[in-house]
């Protein structure tokens, strides 16, 4: 479904920086991908390419076939609402709103049918166990509850592929949980397709394959066999003999 194709990124003009070095990788419908590397390796950079916030220098990113490089503003932007679903560290949502205004956003700039929002909101409120929060404003709910609203909102459309970005970067330990069973959850019932960029090995633990990033490049892949503690073991194993290889640098 999203396939990448020999990526690479340099930033800069007189100063360039090679943030990924040629990046392949084959994301299948109905996969939950987790990205995990040291800081500064290029997971960040890779999302945005996906997520269709920048462009790649080289190589090419299609989803389902189409190439969003290639689409002109008006056509990305769609392209962004209509296929993509972004779930933040940081939330994103709009603070003076309420659960559902925010919730229906991005129907709402799509200009969609009300009838058609309400069903859409109801189906995934439910899904999430949000019912009860739909009127509150933001300001007004706990990071875990905002999280989940955050990934109401990602999933109102159905889109094709979900991006998190440290999902769990700002709960604590038992919001973290949960929202990782939901994540996991609508990947599971759902077949919903995920991306997930994360430092939080216990997080990661949820994800059917890791993919390991260092210095703008994919150095390793591991499988989840369905043992969930075993893999937390694995990702650990992983990253320390990534962080071992850059102490010895
Ligand atoms: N806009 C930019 N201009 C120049 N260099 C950049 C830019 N964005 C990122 N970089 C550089 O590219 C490299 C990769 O950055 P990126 O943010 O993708 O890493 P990351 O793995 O997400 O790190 P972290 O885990 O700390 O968020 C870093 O060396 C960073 O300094």
């Amino acid at each position: 479904m999203l396939k990448i194709n020999n990526v690479t990124k340099t930033y800069g003009d007189s100063v360039k920086y090679q943030a990924l070095k040629g990046i392949d990788l084959e994301v299948k419908k109905g996969e939950f991908v987790g990205v995990m590397g040291p800081s500064g390796s290029g997971k960040s950079t890779l999302l945005n390419l996906i997520g269709t916030i920048d462009k790649p220098t080289s190589g090419s990113i299609t989803l389902d076939g189409s190439e969003p490089a290639k689409l002109n503003q008006e056509e990305l932007a769609k392209f962004r609402r209509n296929q993509l679903g972004f779930v933040f560290q940081s939330f994103n949502l709009m603070p003076t709103l309420t659960v559902e205004e925010n919730i229906v956003l991005p129907l709402t700039l799509d200009g969609e049918k009300v009838s058609v929002m309400k069903k859409a909101l109801y189906e995934v409120a439910v899904t999430l166990g949000i019912e009860s929060l739909l009127k509150k404003r933001i300001a007004t709910i706990s990071g875990g509850q905002a999280q989940r609203v955050a990934i109401a909102r990602a999933m109102i459309h159905q889109p094709k592929l979900v991006l998190a970005d440290e999902p769990t970067g700002n709960l604590d330990t038992k919001s973290s949980r949960d929202v990782m069973g939901l994540l996991s959850r609508l990947n599971q019932e759902e077949e919903s397709t995920i991306l997930m960029v994360t430092h939080d090995p216990f997080a990661a633990s949820y994800c059917e394959k890791i993919i390991f990033i260092k210095d703008g490049e994919l150095v390793q892949e591991i499988y989840n066999n369905g043992n969930r503690r075993e893999f937390y073991d694995v990702i650990l194993e992983n990253l320390r003999q990534l962080e071992g290889d850059v102490d010895e640098i």
